[in-house]
């Protein structure tokens, strides 16, 4: 067998990388499939073999992913699914005009569960009126993004700010892009290649549901620089075992929550809660609660959804459950709090 890494994700087969020549198509081992269902996912490292007689490659195994980008099955509420692997760097994209604070707060929290280094991507800044306005909009999505998030602004128009970018991406980096459909995702890759590797706008797939200008994930290789994936336009981003997520993305109202007097307090009028005693005093914006309030409730419901199809598939466990869960995530976790 032959170690490879998958760069490619279509509708077809994945590309996978083995050695230095062109990638290849790998169809899954049956093997693979049958023990627990699992595909590989843009960014996974593993074992192919290629028997003479057959036209595709075979994915053997998939090796143990260092980060996975996870969201919920928009399909089916009740699986997770994997978009991308083994990056060290997720990297959140909004549009500098009309930043959807709500949507940012939700890929804040899947980027922080994959517990890689997060950063916020504000583009196409040329689009506000001027270096004052894109100084104001930086400092105000650092002070939603918290301490730990680097906070920059991009335009395709402004060589130097690309420039300013490009320390994300160094030699032994792999990035991943995450933002809606037509926030730049594309072209913030082409600029930093170069040239044209990832068609934009100009181009686009009308898939019925709305518009995708990238329909497939990418491992892109930039010269003299680490590599980065684009992920077309997601729509969906349904939290799965987001709890650590919620806490990093949300480290003003955590902290509140930490003094509450029940550690399994819902925040929700329970006596001794220290989110309601912030809000009485106005310590916390109630804007901020309602959003890791929202968060919260969501990722119980996925809970329960998931506890009910184990039960209606027989299987007892939550523990057993929960472990898998928490390795699937890629984030060490004990006792449902963060680790690191
Ligand atoms: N004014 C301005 N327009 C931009 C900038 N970057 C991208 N655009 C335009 O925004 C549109 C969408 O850009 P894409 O790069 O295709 O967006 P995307 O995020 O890759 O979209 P998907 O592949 O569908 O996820 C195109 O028409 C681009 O020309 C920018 O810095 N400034
Ligand atoms: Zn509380």
């Amino acid at each position: 067998m032959e170690r490879g890494q998958v760069v490619q994700l279509d509708r077809g087969y994945p590309l996978v990388a083995v050695g230095d020549g062109a990638p290849v198509r790998c169809e899954h081992a049956t093997a693979l499939m049958k023990a627990g269902d699992l595909r590989a996912t843009v960014g996974d490292r593993v074992w192919v073999s290629r028997p003479a007689d057959h036209d595709n490659a075979i994915i053997e195994r998939i090796d143990p992913r260092s980060s996975s980008f996870v969201r919920r099955d928009p399909a089916e509420r009740t699986v997770p699914q994997v978009l991308a692997a083994n990056f060290t760097r997720v990297i959140v994209v909004e549009p500098a005009v009309q930043v959807n604070e709500r949507r940012l707060e939700r890929e804040l929290v899947l980027a922080h569960q994959t517990g890689v280094a997060v950063s916020v991507l504000l583009t196409k800044a040329d689009l506000l009126s001027g270096p004052d306005e894109v100084r104001r909009l930086v400092e105000r999505v650092s002070a939603l993004a918290g301490p730990e998030v680097e906070v920059r602004a991009f335009s395709v128009r402004d060589a130097a700010g690309a420039q300013a970018v490009r320390s994300w991406f160094a030699a032994d980096e792999l990035c991943v892009l995450v933002g809606k459909s037509g926030v730049g995702k594309s072209s913030l890759v082409n600029t930093l290649a170069g040239r044209q590797v990832m068609e934009t706008g100009a181009v686009r797939e009308a898939d019925g549901k709305g518009r995708h200008t990238t329909v497939s994930r990418a491992i892109v290789q930039l010269p003299g620089a680490g590599r980065v994936i684009d992920m077309p336009g997601v729509r969906g981003l349904g939290l799965w075992d987001a709890l650590e997520g919620i806490e990093a993305a949300f480290p003003d109202v955590a902290s509140l929550a930490r003094a509450c007097r029940f550690r399994d307090c819902a925040h929700e009028g329970e006596p001794g809660c220290a989110i309601e005693a912030a809000l009485a005093e106005g310590r916390v914006a109630p804007e901020r609660v309602a959003s890791y309030r929202g968060l919260l409730a969501e990722v119980r419901e996925t809970d329960r959804r998931r506890e009910e199809a184990r039960r209606l598939r027989g299987e007892k466990s939550s523990d057993q459950q929960r472990a898998r869960g928490a390795a699937s995530s890629g984030r060490a976790r004990y006792n449902g709090r963060r680790t690191r």
